[in-house]
C-alpha cells in the first residue's frame, strides 16, 4: 500500500494526489533533474507534481513531460501539475501563468497557487524575480497582495487554463481577508509545516474552511534535518520504515498534501508506504514543535507576512 495513491477532495469538485513531487532544484542537481523526474512518474508512480514560476525548472519540465507523454508512458490527464504566481509579477498573474504553460508545453495546470501574500517592485516581465537596494533590502510595491488573488479568481472562473486555484504562505490573518473579500475559497494553503512547525491553528483554520493543506520542507529543506530526529527515528523502527517515511505520514494520515523533494533516483525509486501512525503517535510528533518551533525556511521577504515563528 503507497501513500502515492491517496487522493484528497479539493473544494473544487476535484481530487489531489496526497503526496507531490517537490522541483525545486538546487543548481548543483540540475544534472540529475531528468533523472529525478523521469524515475518519480514511471518507477515510482508519482501522479503530482509541484512547480512554480520562479523554481526555474518549468522549461526543462515541460521537455521531460513532453518525452514521455509521446513515448506513452503517462498521459497529461493521469498527472496534477501545480505552478504559482510570483511576488515580481503579483500584478500580472496571467503573464506568469502563460509564461509557465509555455514552458511546461502544457494548456493548463490543474492548480494555480498565488506564491506568497507579497508585491515585488520589478518590470513587466517579472525581473528581478526579487528586487533589492543597495544595501540588499527587498523593494516591495505599495499594491494589494490580495489584487493578484482577484485577478486569479478572473483567470479561474473565465478561461480553461487553470482547474483550480490556491495560496501559499498565507497566514490566518491573510486568509480571514481573502475569504471576506472575495468569493471563491482557494482550493489548498501550501506552507512550512513538519513536526518542529506544527502550525495547529492554521492548519484548523484551513481545515475548517475546506481549505486543503500542502506541506512543503516536510523533511526540513536541504540536508533533510527533520529526518534525524531522535523521536522520527524511534517511530522509523517501531514501523519497521524509512524517517522519510514516517514525516510523509505524518500529514497524509491527517488528511494533508505533502511535497517532499529528492533527486536521488534510489530515494525516489522507492516511494512511501503508508503507515498506519496513532493519534498519539501524531501528538508526540507535534509536541517536539509545540515545545521548540523551528522554521527552517525564512526568507527575508516572508518575515512580514503574519506566519508565527519567522
Ligand atoms: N510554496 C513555497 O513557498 C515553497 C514550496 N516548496 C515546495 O516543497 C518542495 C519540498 O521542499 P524543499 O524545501 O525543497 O525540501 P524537503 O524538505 O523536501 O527536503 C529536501 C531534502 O531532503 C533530502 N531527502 C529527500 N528524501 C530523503 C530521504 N528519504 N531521506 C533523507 N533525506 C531525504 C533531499 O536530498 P536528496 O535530493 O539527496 O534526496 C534534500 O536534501 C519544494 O521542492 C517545492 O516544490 C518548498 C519551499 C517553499
Ligand atoms: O518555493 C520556494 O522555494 C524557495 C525556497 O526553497 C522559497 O523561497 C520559495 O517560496
Amino acid at each position: 500500500m503507497s501513500a502515492l495513491d491517496i487522493r484528497i477532495p479539493l473544494n473544487n469538485g476535484t481530487s489531489i494526489p496526497a503526496v507531490g513531487m517537490g522541483t525545486v532544484c538546487p543548481e548543483d542537481k540540475k544534472g540529475p533533474f531528468k533523472k529525478a523526474i523521469v524515475t518519480a512518474i514511471v518507477d515510482a508512480g508519482y501522479r503530482h507534481l509541484d512547480t512554480a514560476w520562479f523554481y526555474g525548472v518549468e522549461e526543462d519540465l515541460g521537455d521531460i513531460l513532453q518525452e514521455l507523454f509521446q513515448e506513452g508512458k503517462i498521459k497529461r490527464e493521469e498527472l496534477f501539475i501545480t505552478t504559482k504566481c510570483w511576488p515580481s509579477l503579483w500584478n500580472n498573474p496571467e503573464k506568469s501563468l502563460n509564461d509557465s504553460l509555455k514552458s511546461l508545453k502544457l494548456d493548463y495546470v490543474d492548480l494555480f497557487l498565488q506564491h506568497w501574500p507579497l508585491t515585488f517592485k520589478s518590470d513587466a516581465n517579472g525581473q528581478p524575480p526579487v528586487p533589492r537596494d543597495d544595501n540588499g533590502k527587498v523593494i516591495f510595491d505599495d499594491g494589494d497582495f490580495l489584487d493578484t488573488y482577484k485577478k486569479m479568481i478572473d483567470i479561474y472562473k473565465n478561461t480553461d487554463k487553470v482547474k483550480a486555484i490556491g495560496v501559499s504562505n498565507y497566514s490566518i490573518g491573510n486568509l480571514e481577508r481573502l475569504l471576506k473579500e472575495t468569493d471563491v475559497v482557494p482550493a489548498v494553503n501550501q506552507f512550512e509545516l513538519h513536526p518542529q512547525l506544527p502550525l495547529q491553528d492554521l492548519v484548523d483554520f484551513c481545515q475548517d474552511h475546506k481549505i486543503v493543506v500542502e506541506a512543503y520542507s516536510a523533511f526540513g529543506s536541504g540536508g533533510a534535518p527533520v529526518t534525524k530526529l531522535p523521536l522520527v527515528n524511534e517511530l522509523a523502527k517501531k514501523y519497521n520504515v524509512t524517517p522519510a517515511d514516517i514525516l510523509i505520514n505524518y500529514h497524509t494520515v491527517s488528511g494533508r498534501v505533502v511535497l517532499p523533494r529528492s533527486q536521488n533516483p534510489e530515494r525516489i525509486k522507492k516511494g512511501y508506504p503508508k503507515v498506519p501512525l496513532t493519534k498519539e503517535d501524531l501528538e508526540n510528533l507535534a509536541e517536539i514543535g509545540e515545545l521548540k518551533p523551528t522554521r527552517y525556511i525564512k526568507e527575508d521577504w516572508g518575515k512580514d507576512i503574519g506566519m508565527p515563528y519567522w
